[in-house]
């Protein structure tokens, strides 16, 4: 791989002996790998595919997955980088825990974080970008998350709307992405000498937002995917040097993560509690990351939460809904309707007023003439859920994401069901007598084979 003259100059210089392996560690292969999501049931294809265990994640495997098989599409794996689940699991929340994850698309990290939140506290889930946005609620809702909040912010609005708040906050910035060159060559036409500085500048500008949203006690995840030390041990000696209240937790380091390097900053011993992931001593791409814990004093004020907002004849309608189902209510879930569209928010979420929000909670569905329609989302959402369900086979599967109506062998109850396919839900059919008319989103429909869909 061709590599820029000065990054060259500046690596030789900076890794010395090392710096002979780094490079031919370009010319190595990319390293794929997929993570399972604890939340819904493993199928056979996926247990066939879980043999190359990543060591540093118990949910984490070697392997590449198709992004159109069954298991992607409803949620029950996602595709992402070995070195990528280091920070995943570095942040690793508690149940009910309020999480921020700040730069957030497409949504690696925070469907990492909602393995660990198990629908238990609350996600707040942000991406500044309003493009990248949708791939972060598409994964979201895939993932079937019911405790998350997706927004459309910069750090700066949601510090005012939401100080003090967070038991947890990761950040996953944008930086100049040298570790990721080989996986992505394209990354290096942005790169120059003086692009690791412009990045530490925007990063210092976040950390600082960041800051203002910690809980006391709470913990600061920092990531960045680059080797360039501006962006990385510099960044934490600034931010450790400008907020004294920060202290810095020990990263376990295994399967070939190293220090980081206190010599690439300002010396301070601690800086060797990050970790760096080097290509040439893991199976991975190249990253950094550091946990802090935050001792900041002042006790911020309890927000007001969230209330239902629901007129008479929606609350109807949603419980004739749910007497037709055997729920009962929606655990941890504030109902609001925003136009026809029901929501489940978190019960945990403050008011904000003024934030961009690009997904309130669940959608849960429609509110349509006299009747309320289950949306996709909360068919993905449903394992644990008593809702009416119907077991349909590959090749139903395959009639249902191209969108046609298909016939059952016998006749089912009717009305709204969640279709499931190798145990894992797939989205809502309406059963009449032996016909499943079908609610697969149309957005979403393709001409699936038996070819194309293998995981
Ligand atoms: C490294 S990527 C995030 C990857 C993501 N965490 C994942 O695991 O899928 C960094 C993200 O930060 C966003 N970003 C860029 N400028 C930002 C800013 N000033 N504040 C917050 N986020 C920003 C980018 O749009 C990008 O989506």
């Amino acid at each position: 791989m061709k590599l820029p003259a000065e990054f060259i100059t500046k690596y030789e210089k900076l890794l010395g002996t090392a710096a002979p392996a780094f490079f031919a560690a370009f010319d190595g292969s990319v390293e794929k790998g997929f993570r399972v999501n604890p939340m819904k049931p493993t199928t056979p294809a996926m247990r066939q595919k879980m043999t190359a265990a990543i060591p540093y994640s118990p949910i984490g495997y070697y392997g590449k997955v198709n992004g159109n098989s069954l298991e992607h599409l409803a949620g029950a794996v996602y595709s992402q980088e070995p070195s990528a689940m280091t920070v995943g699991e570095v942040a690793k929340p508690a149940l009910n825990e309020r999480v921020l994850d700040l730069c957030a698309a497409p949504g690696g990290k925070t469907t990492h974080l909602l393995s660990y939140l198990k629908q238990t506290g609350l996600l707040v889930t942000n991406e500044i970008n309003p493009k990248r946005v949708t791939a972060l609620g598409d994964n979201v809702e895939r993932y079937g998350a019911r405790n998350t909040v997706i927004t459309n912010e910069t750090p700066a609005h949601l510090a005012k709307a939401l100080p003090g708040f967070f038991d947890r906050i990761l950040v996953d910035a944008p930086c100049s992405g040298e570790g990721m060159f080989r996986k992505d060559p394209a990354a290096m036409q942005y790169w120059t000498p003086d692009y690791p500085a412009e990045c530490a500048t925007r990063q210092r500008e976040i950390l600082t937002e960041t800051v203002k949203m910690l809980r006391p006690g709470g913990h600061l995840i920092y990531s960045t995917c680059t080797f360039a030390p501006e962006e990385d041990e510099q960044m934490i000696a600034w931010l450790l040097q400008t907020y004294p209240e920060f202290e810095l937790e020990p990263i376990e380091k295994t399967a070939g993560m190293v220090d980081a390097k206190p010599e690439w900053a300002d010396g301070n011993p601690e800086l060797n509690k990050a970790a760096r992931l080097f290509p040439h001593l893991m199976r991975g791409e190249g990253h950094f990351i550091a946990k802090l814990v935050y001792h900041g004093a002042a006790e911020p004020k309890e927000p007001k939460l969230v209330r239902s907002d629901l007129k008479p004849e929606q609350r109807k309608l949603w419980e004739g809904y749910l007497q037709q189902t055997k729920l009962a209510a929606l655990p941890g879930l504030v109902l609001q309707a925003h136009g026809d569209q029901l929501y489940g928010v978190p019960a945990m979420m403050p008011v904000t007023r003024r934030l961009k929000i690009f997904r309130a909670g669940i959608q849960l569905g429609t509110f349509k003439k006299n009747r309320f329609e289950p949306s996709y989302a909360l068919a993905l959402a449903s394992t644990d859920l008593d809702l009416p369900k119907l077991a349909i086979d590959h090749a139903q599967w395959e009639k249902y994401v191209h969108g046609e109506t298909f016939q059952l062998e016998a006749s089912a109850e009717t009305g709204f069901t969640v279709l499931t396919c190798d145990g894992l839900p797939v989205g809502f059919g309406k059963v009449v007598g032996r016909t499943v008319k079908n609610f697969f989103p149309k957005g979403l429909r393709f001409l699936a084979t038996d070819e194309n869909t293998i995981l």
